[in-house]
């Protein structure tokens, strides 16, 4: 399978500190993929650069078939080029209802002129079904969004992502403050949208990780520590290291 995302050797300093140091790392078109690492490993950074957030020092990110240089691409380019992020916190509107967050995320995808004639449809209320369900909010399409549990928000924020039919998401820490219900719903939710692109999760907490069932790099210090299955990474002795901080 060939790379959809290629980055190598960024580095990226702050005030003289490597956050990012030549760090290499590909993802396939249809891929789960977990990054870990201990705080202030550099994932943060990492997607910042992938999103155009934040420009590396150094190094090349190259993006699909034609490997096209993100680099050369502002924020909201490479989000058109079909980049999704979900940060941790969910940015849905509150007093909207899930419909109309979902109306809003399909209308986000339009060039500046369509969305000027941008108008709902039959197509678009369909398709506003089809998103809510995939995300598993088909009965809540009526309730504001402010109304919605944390997971079931971080759910919609993904629905208002899918609208874009990203080829890849990036996700930061998606089971943060849910319950367990909910984060058993949202591996499921995770693992499907892999089985049809790359799907990338940002994650601390190793019981969620496990549950991915997914290839995990680990991070430190701004480069891969280790790569693999979360068994074979988490015996490796310089993981075991980095995580007791011995
Ligand atoms: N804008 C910035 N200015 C200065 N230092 C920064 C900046 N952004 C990140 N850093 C530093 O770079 C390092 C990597 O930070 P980063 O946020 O990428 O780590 P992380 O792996 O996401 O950590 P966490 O798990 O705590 O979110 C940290 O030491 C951080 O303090």
């Amino acid at each position: 399978m060939s790379a959809l995302l290629e980055v190598s050797g960024i580095t990226k300093s702050f005030d003289g500190f490597k956050a990012i140091n030549n760090l290499s790392f590909s993802i396939d078109a249809v891929e789960l993929r977990a990054v870990i690492g201990p705080n202030g490993a550099g994932k943060t950074t990492f997607m910042d650069i992938v999103t155009g957030k934040t420009r590396p020092d150094a190094g090349e990110v190259l993006w699909g078939e034609g490997s096209r240089s993100l680099l050369k691409m502002n924020e909201a380019q490479i989000a058109r080029a079909g980049i999704g992020r979900k940060f941790q916190r969910p940015t849905v509107f509150e007093d909207q209802t899930v419909a109309e967050n979902l109306t809003m995320a399909l209308r986000a995808d339009r060039s500046p002129f369509a969305v000027l004639r941008w108008r709902p449809s039959r197509g678009s209320q369909a398709r506003v079904e089809d998103l809510a369900s995939e995300v598993g909010l088909a009965a809540q399409l009526a309730r504001k969004a402010g109304e919605l549990s944390h997971g079931q928000k971080q759910w919609l924020e993904i629905g208002m992502l899918l609208a874009q039919e990203p080829r890849l998401l990036l996700v930061d820490e998606p089971a943060a403050g849910m319950t367990l219900a909910e984060r058993e719903q949202t591996t499921t939710l995770l693992c499907r949208l892999a089985e049809t692109r790359a799907v990338v999760v940002v994650e601390h907490d190793m019981d969620f990780v496990r549950r991915l069932n997914c290839k995990v790099t680990v991070l430190h210090q701004g480069a891969v520590l280790a790569e693999g299955s979360l068994d074979h990474v988490t015996r490796n002795p310089d993981v075991i290291d980095v995580y007791l901080g011995r």
